[in-house]
């Protein structure tokens, strides 16, 4: 049997009085592209940021590759926060010299061609490019590591539709589906559908469920919308 990439067993997470995640368990074996859905507040964020191991969880283990996740395990781990994380005074080429002096596996003729091939004025700083230009940066960013492991939280918040369709082509197109594993979060389930291999359906902090699209399809005559309709109702 193939070991799991990713795998929780029983985690739970409290923040103070607010409990944010229940006995979440599952296995993610398969590479390919897996989307956490689920409405707000549901945990998503929480859920990707302890697989990260950017947070700890209250109960339970999670493993990546086998090993228990700690703050070490960013060198197997690209995570792409929701938040506004670059450095807005630096110009595009600075921040792609910086991730490449700071990460090992960053790959900089990665980030160089994408940026090219997307248009982006390198010289530019971060501060002055277009909302949709620094989101595509930060994306660059991610997909520049060649780590087994990508995790975005949300990549096309507050973008608009043309914009998200366009940058989920590019996630989609610069992953190495065969080596490596992507999960993204997202509540807008609608336009990530057709680029999914695998869904995690997340619901007052419980994964309700967590299947291949193929299986759905097979299993239940089911695409994932239809899915999500029945599960998250
Ligand atoms: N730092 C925190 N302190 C207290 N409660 C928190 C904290 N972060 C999240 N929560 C709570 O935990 C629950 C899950 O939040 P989380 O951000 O993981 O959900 P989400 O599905 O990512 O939401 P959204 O789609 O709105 O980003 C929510 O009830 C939220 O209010």
């Amino acid at each position: 049997m193939t070991p799991p990439l990713i795998k929780l067993n029983q985690v739970s997470k409290k923040y103070l009085n607010q409990t944010a995640l229940t006995n979440i368990t599952f296995q993610l074996t398969k590479s390919g592209i897996y989307g956490v859905i689920g409405p707000n507040g549901s945990g998503k964020t929480t859920l990707l940021k302890i697989m990260a191991g950017l947070l700890r969880s209250s109960k339970g283990t999670v493993e990546i590759m086998e090993k228990p996740v700690t703050r070490l395990s960013s060198q197997h781990i690209a995570f792409l926060s929701e938040a506004d994380s670059l450095y807005s005074f630096q110009t595009v080429n600075q921040m792609v010299d910086f991730c490449h002096n700071v990460m090992p596996d960053f790959s900089k003729d990665k980030a160089l061609n994408m940026i090219q091939s997307l248009n982006i004025e390198k010289d530019k700083k971060i501060k002055h490019l277009s909302k949709g230009n620094r989101a595509r940066v930060k994306i660059v960013l991610t997909l520049s590591r060649q780590v087994p492991v990508l995790l975005m939280d949300e990549p096309l918040s507050g973008l608009d539709p043309l914009v998200r369709e366009d940058i989920l082509r590019m996630i989609v197109m610069n992953v190495d589906v065969e080596e490596q594993i992507l999960v993204l979060s997202t509540h807008e389930v609608s336009e990530v559908e057709p680029f999914l291999d695998h869904v995690i359906f997340m619901k007052n902090g419980t994964c309700l469920l967590e299947k291949s699209v193929e299986q759905l399809r097979e299993e239940k005559g089911q695409s994932v919308v239809e899915a999500m309709r029945e599960v998250l109702s």
